[in-house]
C-alpha cells in the first residue's frame, strides 16, 4: 500500500524550490561564480549589438576603414571573454549540482534508514527508489542548468528592455506591450503544468513498483504461470503512465509555441515602428540596426523561457515529492537528553500492560500483555497465526513503539535508552532472513561491527553455518541478490550467526529454525542451547522443537498472555493450550516427548 498524497493543487507551486536552498548554502560560493560567469557572458553578448551601432554609424557612415579596426578589435576581445566565461560557468555549475545532488542522496538515504517500520509499510518500494533516483537527477539538472538559465535570462530581459527604451522608447513600450500575454498565459500555465508533472512522477513511481514486485516474486509468478497477468498489470500502469505524459507533452507543446511564436510577431511590431520612426526622422539607420541587433539577444532567452519554466515546475514537483520523505515523522527517536544505561548481559526483560494498535488500525493487537522473563531466561510465545507474536517481538528493539504500558530492561523503559544502545543490547533475528549484497564476512558482522575473526568462526558455528568454508571464496564470498544464492535454510543460519555474533543481553528469536531441515535444526538447536543459556531470549516458537528450547512458554490470546509456565504444565492445566498444539501434530507429538523427560 502506497500512501501518495494528493496531486499539488492548482496554485503554482514554484515556491517548493526553497527546500533546495539549505542543500545549496555550503556551495554558496561556487554557485556564485556561476551566476557571475552566466551574467557576464551574457553581458558581453550585449556589448556586440552596441558595436554593430557604433560601427554603422561611425566608420561605415563616415568611410572611415581605419576607424573600423579598433572597434573590430573590441568586438574579438569581448568575444573571447565570452568564451572563457562559458568554461569558467560550466565548470562551477558542474562542482556545485553534483555536490548538491550528493548531499540530497545522503539526506534522503540517511532519512529512509531512520524513519520507523510504520512508515516503510505504508509506502511502496518503487516511490521511494523513484524519489531517490529520477527526482534527486531532476532537481541536480535544474541546479546546474535551469536555475543558472532561468534567472540569467530573466535578468537580460530586464537589461535589454530598458536598453531598448533608452533607444527608442516608443518602440521599446511597443515591445513590452506584446509580452503582456505572454505573462498572464504563463502564469495559467504554470499551475496546471505543475500538476500534470506531479501526477507523472507519482505514476513512474507505482511502474517501478510494478517492476520490483514482478523481479522479486518471479518464481512465484513463473510457478504459477501468471506471467500475462502480471504483464497486464504493468501495462495498464504503463498505458497510464503514457497517457498522462501525452496531456503534459501537450500542455508544453502549448506554451513552448507561444514562446516561438511571440517574437516573430514582436519582430514585425519593431520593424513597422521602426521604419515609421526612421522615416519620420526619431530614429537613425544605426539606431534601427543596433535596436533590432539588441533585440536579438532577447531572441534565445525568450524561447528557452518556456523550456526553463518547466524544468523549473518539474523540479518544483521533485522536491514536494522528496519533502514528504524528509518531514515524513519520526515516531520512533531518543527522548531528549537521553543517556545510555546500565543493562546486564543478561538482562531482565519485562512487559507492563504492554498494548499496541497498528497505526490506522481499528483494534489494537495487543490490549493488556503482561510478562517477566528474568535475565538469563529463555521464554518462548506461543499462539494462534496472527495471534501478535511477531508485533510483540518487534517491541523489544522499538521497531514500533507501545501504544499502551511499557517494555522495560532491567528495569529501564525502552524508551529511555538511546536507540543505539538498545539495538546493541538486543539482537533480533528474523524468520524472514535478509542479507545483504556483500560478502558473508560483512553480513555477519552487521551483528557487531569489528568482531575478530575468532568471534565470528564461532557465530557460525553456534549457529550451524560453517557451510560458508566450503564457499568458492569462504567467508569473502559475495552473497545476497547479486551474490551466490544460498538456500531458505543457510539464510537463517547466517542471519542466526549475525544475531549471535553480538553477544546480545536479550536475543529476540522470531520463529529462526522455520527454513531449517530436521537434521540440521537438531543441531542449531544443540548450538542455541549454549547460547541462550547465556542471554535472556524471547522466542517466537511455531515448532515442537523451538518450544522445547524454552525454559518457560507464555500464551498469547486476544492480545494477553493468557498462560505462563512450563510446556509440561500447560499442556496439562490449559485447555486452550491444549488446543492449539493439538491442531499441529508435530508440535503435539514433540511436546510430548519431551513431557516424558
Ligand atoms: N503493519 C500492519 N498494519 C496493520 N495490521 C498489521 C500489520 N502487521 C500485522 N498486522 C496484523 O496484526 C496481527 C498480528 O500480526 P503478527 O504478525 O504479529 O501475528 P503472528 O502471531 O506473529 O502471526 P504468525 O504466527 O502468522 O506469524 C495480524 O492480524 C496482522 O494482520
Amino acid at each position: 500500500m502506497t500512501e501518495i498524497p494528493a496531486p499539488a493543487d492548482d496554485r503554482g507551486r514554484l515556491s517548493s524550490l526553497a527546500m533546495l536552498l539549505p542543500f545549496a548554502r555550503p556551495y554558496r560560493g561556487v554557485i556564485a561564480l556561476t551566476f557571475t560567469g552566466a551574467l557576464l557572458a551574457t553581458l558581453t553578448q550585449l556589448v556586440i549589438p552596441l558595436v554593430t551601432r557604433a560601427v554603422v554609424d561611425g566608420p561605415i557612415a563616415a568611410g572611415d576603414r581605419a576607424g573600423l579596426v579598433p572597434l573590430l578589435a573590441l568586438a574579438l576581445g569581448f568575444g573571447i571573454a565570452e568564451a572563457a566565461l562559458f568554461f569558467l560557468r560550466r565548470w562551477a555549475m558542474g562542482i556545485s549540482s553534483l555536490q548538491l545532488e550528493r548531499d540530497l542522496r545522503d539526506a534522503l538515504y540517511q532519512r529512509l534508514q531512520r524513519l520507523p517500520i510504520a512508515f516503510h509499510e505504508g509506502w511502496s518500494s518503487g516511490q521511494l527508489l523513484s524519489r531517490a533516483t529520477s527526482d534527486v537527477s531532476t532537481i541536480r539538472r535544474f541546479v546546474g542548468f535551469g536555475a543558472v538559465f532561468l534567472v540569467v535570462n530573466l535578468i537580460t530581459c530586464v537589461v535589454v528592455s530598458v536598453l531598448l527604451l533608452v533607444t527608442c522608447w516608443p518602440l521599446g513600450l511597443a515591445v513590452l506591450a506584446t509580452s503582456i500575454p505572454l505573462v498572464v498565459f504563463g502564469l495559467r500555465w504554470e499551475a496546471r503544468y505543475n500538476t500534470e508533472s506531479r501526477r507523472v512522477q507519482d505514476e513512474q513511481g507505482e511502474l517501478a513498483t510494478d517492476v520490483e514486485e514482478a523481479v522479486q516474486g518471479i518464481r512465484v509468478v513463473k510457478s504459477l504461470g501468471r506471467s500475462r497477468l502480471v504483464f497486464d498489470r504493468y501495462d495498464r500502469t504503463a498505458l497510464r503512465l503514457r497517457d498522462l505524459e501525452l496531456a503534459k507533452v501537450r500542455t508544453l507543446a502549448l506554451i513552448w509555441c507561444l514562446f516561438e511564436f511571440h517574437p516573430q510577431i514582436t519582430l514585425a511590431v519593431i520593424l513597422v515602428g521602426g521604419s515609421l520612426a526612421v522615416a519620420g526622422g526619431a530614429l537613425t539607420v544605426g539606431g534601427l540596426v543596433g535596436f533590432v541587433a539588441l533585440f536579438t539577444v532577447l531572441l534565445w532567452p525568450i524561447l528557452s523561457l518556456g523550456f526553463l519554466l518547466a524544468q523549473a515546475q518539474e523540479t518544483a514537483s521533485a522536491c514536494d515529492r522528496i519533502r514528504e520523505l524528509l518531514d515524513a515523522p519520526m515516531t520512533v527517536t531518543d527522548r531528549p537528553g537521553v543517556v545510555p544505561l546500565p543493562v546486564g548481559t543478561p538482562a531482565r526483560l519485562r512487559f507492563e500492560h504492554v498494548a499496541f494498535r497498528f497505526p490506522g488500525a481499528g483494534e489494537p493487537v495487543l490490549t493488556d500483555v503482561d510478562l517477566d522473563i528474568a535475565a538469563g531466561e529463555t521464554v518462548a510465545v506461543v499462539g494462534a497465526t496472527g495471534s501478535g507474536k511477531t508485533t510483540m517481538t518487534a517491541l523489544v528493539a522499538r521497531l514500533f513503539d507501545v501504544t499502551g504500558g511499557r517494555v522495560t530492561l532491567d528495569g529501564h523503559d525502552v524508551r529511555d535508552l538511546p536507540l543505539h544502545q538498545l539495538r546493541t543490547v538486543v539482537a533480533t533475528a528474523f524468520e524472514d532472513a535478509t542479507l545483504f549484497s556483500m560478502s558473508v564476512r560483512e553480513n555477519v558482522t552487521l551483528g557487531r561491527p569489528g568482531a575478530d575473526d575468532d568471534q565470528v568462526a564461532e557465530a557460525l558455528r553456534v549457529a550451524q553455518a560453517d557451510f560458508v568454508h566450503e564457499l568458492p571464496w569462504g567467508l569473502d564470498t559475495r552473497i545476497g541478490e547479486q551474490g551466490l544464492s544460498l538456500s531458505g535454510g543457510q539464510r537463517q543460519r547466517l542471519a542466526l550467526a549475525r544475531a549471535v555474533l553480538g553477544r546480545p543481553s536479550v536475543l529476540v528469536l522470531d520463529d529462526p529454525l522455520s527454513a531449517l531441515d530436521v537434521h540440521t535444526e537438531a543441531l542449531v538447536e544443540r548450538a542455541l542451547r549454549d547460547v541462550l543459556a547465556q542471554t535472556t531470549a524471547l522466542v517466537v516458537a511455531h515448532r515442537a522443537s523451538t518450544v522445547l528450547l524454552a525454559d518457560r512458554v507464555a500464551l498469547l490470546q486476544d492480545g494477553r498472555v493468557t498462560a505462563v509456565g512450563r510446556h509440561t504444565d500447560l499442556l496439562a492445566q490449559v485447555p486452550a493450550y491444549r488446543a492449539l498444539l493439538s491442531s499441529e501434530s508435530q508440535l503435539a507429538g514433540a511436546l510430548t516427548e519431551a513431557g516424558s523427560r
